[in-house]
């Protein structure tokens, strides 16, 4: 565990409504087995599995004044300390479709309009908190008001300091945020061809793509692939992890326990294999179940010692 907090970043977080249903009939009255509503969005669902790994956690991004309990809640009840900004208006509302086989659909709306007000005064916060942390985790799609290089500039601001960055985002958002260099992303594979601007259907085609990030001088590419587990690129190597086989409950918020599992195996100096190990089981234990964290340590041992860690033939 690090002495220091981790920051995340969230500036579109949302409400998650996940509705666990047998089979989602377009067009029909569908009737669900269960619903709930849970405080999320990618920024804080890394915050949850990095507070359950014992990290202290400050959590920031912009929030909406009128639904805010829920949100302020988790916060007092997760112990993170909270920086957010709060806007005007509502936080939205995310619904996952989960049916029985696996399938989740998701509707996800377009969030709040961040105004030029809080932005310049999340800048102030995450440069007042460049003095507590050293790792910042970048998370999610932009919000409406923010510029496309929102986090390539914030990238920017925090790599002069010599904070280290994870970003996960995808499509302009990540585009911009590559040319700033940052320690970590992790696009899935259709992030990395959207990215590249062609389908990149082989291994082969896919390193490519990986190793003009790499020459851009990101550190490590994490390139996630769902029930494939995923391939982890540096200048030092690669590595491929295979996950457990687990029931799949809902796979929302998988990508971001990886993502946690990965900046918590690299903050705290793990092995590449421990790193691997870690981040992999705690996105299978995502999958298998409604929400992020680590709710059983014992269950999350099992699910590590079925992950399969191997080296990758791979140069920049
Ligand atoms: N069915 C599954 N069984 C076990 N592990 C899984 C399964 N699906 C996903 N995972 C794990 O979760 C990781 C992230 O999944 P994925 O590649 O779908 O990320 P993502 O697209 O960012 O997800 P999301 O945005 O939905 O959180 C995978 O690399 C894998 O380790
Ligand atoms: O709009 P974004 O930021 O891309 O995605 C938001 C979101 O789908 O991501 C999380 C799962 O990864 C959910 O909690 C949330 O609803």
């Amino acid at each position: 565990m690090s002495s220091r907090p981790v920051v995340t970043l969230t500036l579109n977080p949302a409400l998650d409504l996940t509705v666990q249903l047998p089979e989602l009939i377009a067009g029909e009255v569908n009737l669900a087995d269960r619903g709930s509503l849970r405080a999320a969005g990618k920024g804080i669902n890394v915050a949850m599995v990095l507070r359950d790994l014992g990290e202290q956690v400050c959590v920031t991004g912009v929030l909406g004044q009128d639904n805010r309990e829920k949100f302020d809640a988790l916060f007092v009840e997760h112990q993170m300390v909270n920086y957010y900004q709060y806007e005007q208006g509502a936080t939205r509302i995310n619904v996952k479709l989960s049916e029985t086989s696996g399938r989740v659909t998701d509707v996800n709306l377009p969030g709040l309009v961040v105004s030029e007000t809080s932005w310049q005064q999340l800048q102030r916060t995450l440069l007042q908190l460049c003095e507590k942390a050293d790792w910042f985790v970048l998370s999610g799609s932009l919000p409406k008001g923010l510029a496309t290089d929102a986090y390539g500039h914030i990238c920017n601001l925090l790599r002069e300091r010599g904070k280290k960055v994870v970003i996960d985002t995808s499509g302009k958002a990540l585009h911009a945020a590559v040319e700033a260099a940052p320690e970590v992303i992790k696009p899935n594979v259709q992030e990395l061809e959207q990215w590249a601007g062609k389908p990149l259907p082989t291994q082969a085609l896919q390193e490519e793509a990986v190793r003009s990030l790499l020459n851009r001088q990101i550190r490590h590419v994490v390139l996630s692939d769902g029930e494939n587990g995923l391939r982890w690129y540096s200048r030092e190597g690669a590595w491929q992890a295979l996950p457990p086989k687990v029931d799949v409950v809902s796979t929302v918020g998988a990508g971001d326990s990886l993502v946690a599992g990965i900046s918590y195996g690299l903050m705290n100096n793990f092995s590449v294999a421990d790193t691997l190990t870690l981040a992999t089981a705690v996105a299978a234990m995502a999958v298998n179940q409604v929400g992020v964290g680590i709710t059983s340590p014992l269950r999350l041992d099992q699910l590590k010692q079925q992950v399969s860690i191997k080296p990758l033939s791979f140069s920049c």
